[in-house]
């Protein structure tokens, strides 16, 4: 999937820690019902890779993706299983390589101005910014969009419902990612009509 079309997807990106592997398909039913259609599987779990299979066969409207793709090994898994594109908590050229030789999507997460000038020296200028919270978040965003004014980010890490409108006001800043979407209690309690009342929420609040 082209990063386009990744961009024009939902601005909320849900990040997704499955341990029951049971849960990945009623789970991806409930964020469409919610109106998010993309969702990033962290490789956190050794159930991630059998999830994001399951939602990419059984649920063909949601475009899934893996996160926490860390190497070329992550990298080549996750596009084995039906993996749709990757994010990276970090950036290597190890890794932007191999997204050229397996064919496969990357966003790479990125905290400093030197890791910005690697992506876009790489031609990727749609960037998650990790952790955004802690690397200075709103002001962060705004110091680097003066010497790299075409970059774009889905700031992420300590984004939440509170916050993510300050971040999505910014000109650079394209979408957010959060966990809080899909709460741990959650998920393990099977609310999955819950998790749709808050994508709903979330959505609504950023038309506000
Ligand atoms: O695992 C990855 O690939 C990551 O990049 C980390 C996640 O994006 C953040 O841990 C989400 O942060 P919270 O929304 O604050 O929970």
């Amino acid at each position: 999937m082209s990063i386009e079309k990744i961009i024009g997807l939902s601005p909320i990106i849900p990040v997704i820690v499955i341990k029951d592997v049971n849960d990945a398909v009623p789970l991806a039913k409930a964020l469409l019902a919610g109106g998010i259609d993309i969702m990033e599987v962290t490789l956190r779990t050794n159930t991630a890779l059998k999830a994001i299979e399951l939602i990419a066969k059984e649920v063909p409207d949601m475009n899934v993706g893996a996160g926490t793709v860390c190497n070329e090994e992550d990298l080549i898994e996750a596009k084995k299983v039906g993996a749709k594109f990757v994010f990276s908590p970090g950036i290597s050229k190890e890794l932007i390589e191999a997204s050229h030789i397996h064919e496969i999507t990357l966003v790479p997460g990125v905290a400093t101005a030197s890791e910005v000038m690697l992506a876009q020296n790489n031609d990727i200028f749609f960037c998650k910014l990790f952790p955004a919270s802690i690397v200075g978040g709103i002001k962060m965003l705004k110091a680097l969009g003066g010497p790299f004014p075409k970059m774009r980010f889905c700031p992420t890490g300590g984004v939440n419902l509170d916050n993510m409108n300050e971040f999505l006001e910014l000109e650079n800043v394209l979408c957010i990612g959060g966990s809080w979407i899909v709460p741990d209690y959650m998920l393990k309690n099977k609310e999955f009509d819950k998790i749709t009342q808050l994508c709903k929420e979330g959505l609504e609040k950023i038309k506000e």
